[in-house]
């Protein structure tokens, strides 16, 4: 596990229910049942806390080891600055205690003066994984009058030592961290206990991954993603557009390259038209679209774009020589069913349902969702790319792991969501993401999206309606 995704968790712990309260509790109450656990009890117990949530894992270990144990808190900082609701709240509840001590630290001189000879067990709450650069005092001299004690108290970090990964750190026994081990920790020991994230949060997408994955890139245009989307035939038109709608308000640019005879029908602001010759694509325009492949940072293709034989030799050539991350999703995914191969090296989403999906491996997603999952990875892996096979959970895979996605609702079986969906999973990619957290946001955003138009209008609505809600489920996700 990486930091980010431990703050990813949180968010879609948040989004399930589980507060950061509870989270707290059972991180404090893990610290304090690791000490009673290795030491015993009827301890004499020194507490260090600062003021971030390390401090307040802290408070809360404090409050259990009370029972069996004598706690003093020494609190190092500025009661005032006491920053998180959780944090507060867990100090109130000290404040009511009879049987522990509480000591303000406020400043260095204050700190330099303790003694702590007598403590059999010093905890380390001081500074967690919200730590910026060297310690600061008064942390600093908690940190060196702590290391007074080293081979005398035992000395237990929560989560890590304090000051880490600067040298000057706490030098602890060990570490109680918590849920899972951290790839960026190393040169402690580390006893791990689990907080109460379920095993769900390996596999549901959620507002974690979307807000990383929406953040801008830069402040200039053209910084923040280009898009070309290739669709639209004959009468085609309103998928390419939706498609591309829904792009336009996630990227800085969209170019939408469609046959002339239905680019007419569009008029938009919004969007750069890229008419090419005649009423279909034809390998004729393999050339043209490559070059302007070259000025955008991925690709959608596929949207209306009809099943003709040279529309379909079309998508092949276009793919092999294709640079860019690709989308392809409705029409060109049946071109690529005809050769796979055309896949070979590219970084790529396809976005089937599971009648596409049939056409594509030739076997129906059916079973539990765990089954349709596996399924889907066994395809991913042997593809060498991402599917997203949509429904009614959305399963999202890269060929090593899988996600899920709840969002959505029946009202999005209105024709052209799907458009919608490519369009976002193409604008993701184009700001940067890799594709299965390209492809496991864009489930999420539109059906985030679709849940919001429901809400307004019950589950009689259209595609557009659900592209231009786009916006909204990105601020949602962004206030979240
Ligand atoms: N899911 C979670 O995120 C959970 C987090 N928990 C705890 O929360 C901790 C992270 O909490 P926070 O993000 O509040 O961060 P911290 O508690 O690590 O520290 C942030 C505080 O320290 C100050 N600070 C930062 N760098 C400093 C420096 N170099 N010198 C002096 N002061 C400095 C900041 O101004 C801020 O007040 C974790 O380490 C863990 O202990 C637990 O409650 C369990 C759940
Ligand atoms: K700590």
């Amino acid at each position: 596990m990486r930091i980010e995704d431990v703050y990813i968790w949180d968010i879609n712990a948040k989004w399930l229910g589980i507060s950061p309260l509870q989270l707290m509790e059972n991180a404090g109450s893990g610290v304090a049942r690791v000490i009673e656990e290795r030491f015993g009890r009827g301890l004499k117990i020194a507490v260090f806390s600062g003021t971030g949530n390390n401090g307040g894992d802290g408070f809360v270990a404090a409050r259990h080891l009370s029972f069996e144990n004598e706690v003093t808190l020494f609190l190092v900082g500025d009661e005032a600055k006491i920053r998180s609701e959780e944090a507060k709240r867990n100090w109130e509840i000290l404040g009511g205690l009879e049987f522990m001590e509480i000591k303000v630290l406020e400043d260095s001189s204050h700190v330099r003066s303790l003694d702590l000879s007598g403590f059999d067990v010093i905890v380390d709450a001081l500074l967690g994984a919200g730590t910026k650069g060297e310690p600061r005092e008064p942390i600093r001299s908690a940190i060196e009058k702590i290391n007074e004690y080293a081979g005398k108290a035992k000395i237990v970090s929560v989560d890590l030592p304090s000051g880490y990964p600067s040298k000057v750190r706490v030098k602890a026994d060990f570490a109680v961290t918590f849920q899972w081990d951290k790839e960026e920790y190393e040169g402690f020991e580390r006893v791990v206990v689990k907080i109460g994230y379920p095993r769900e949060l390996y596999h549901l997408v959620g507002p974690g991954e979307a807000k990383f994955a929406l953040r801008k890139k830069g402040q200039h245009k053209g910084q923040n993603g280009k898009l070309l989307v290739v669709g639209g035939s004959g009468d085609y038109f309103g998928a390419p557009y939706l498609a591309s709608k829904a792009a336009s308000y996630l990227v800085d640019l969209v170019y939408l390259a469609m046959p002339e005879y239905s680019a007419r029908r569009i008029s938009d602001p919004d969007l750069i038209l890229r008419p090419v010759e005649g009423d279909n694509f034809t390998p004729e325009h393999v050339e043209g679209l490559i070059e302007l492949a070259g000025k955008v940072d991925a690709v959608v293709i596929g949207p209306g774009l009809g099943l003709r034989g040279e529309t379909k030799t079309f998508v092949r050539e276009f793919i092999k020589r294709c640079e860019k991350p690709l989308v392809i999703d409705a029409d060109g995914l049946k071109a690529v069913a005809e050769d796979l191969s055309v896949l070979r090296g590219k970084k790529f989403v396809l976005t089937p349902h599971a009648g596409e999906f049939r056409v594509l491996f030739g076997l129906s997603p059916e079973g539990s969702l765990r089954e349709k999952a596996e399924l889907a990875m066994e395809k991913a892996k042997e593809i060498g790319g991402v599917i997203l096979l949509k429904g009614p959970y959305d399963i999202i895979s890269n060929g090593k792991t899988w996600k899920y996605n709840k969002t959505g609702n029946r009202g999005m079986t209105t024709g052209g969501t799907g458009d919608v969906l490519a369009g976002i999973v193409g604008a993701l990619l184009a700001l940067g993401n890799e594709p299965l957290r390209a492809a496991s946001v864009g489930a999420f955003l539109n059906g985030l999206a679709g849940d919001m138009v429901k809400e307004e209008l019950g589950e009689n609505f259209t595609a557009l309606e659900v592209a231009k809600k786009v916006p909204h489920a990105a601020k949602w996700v962004e206030e979240f």
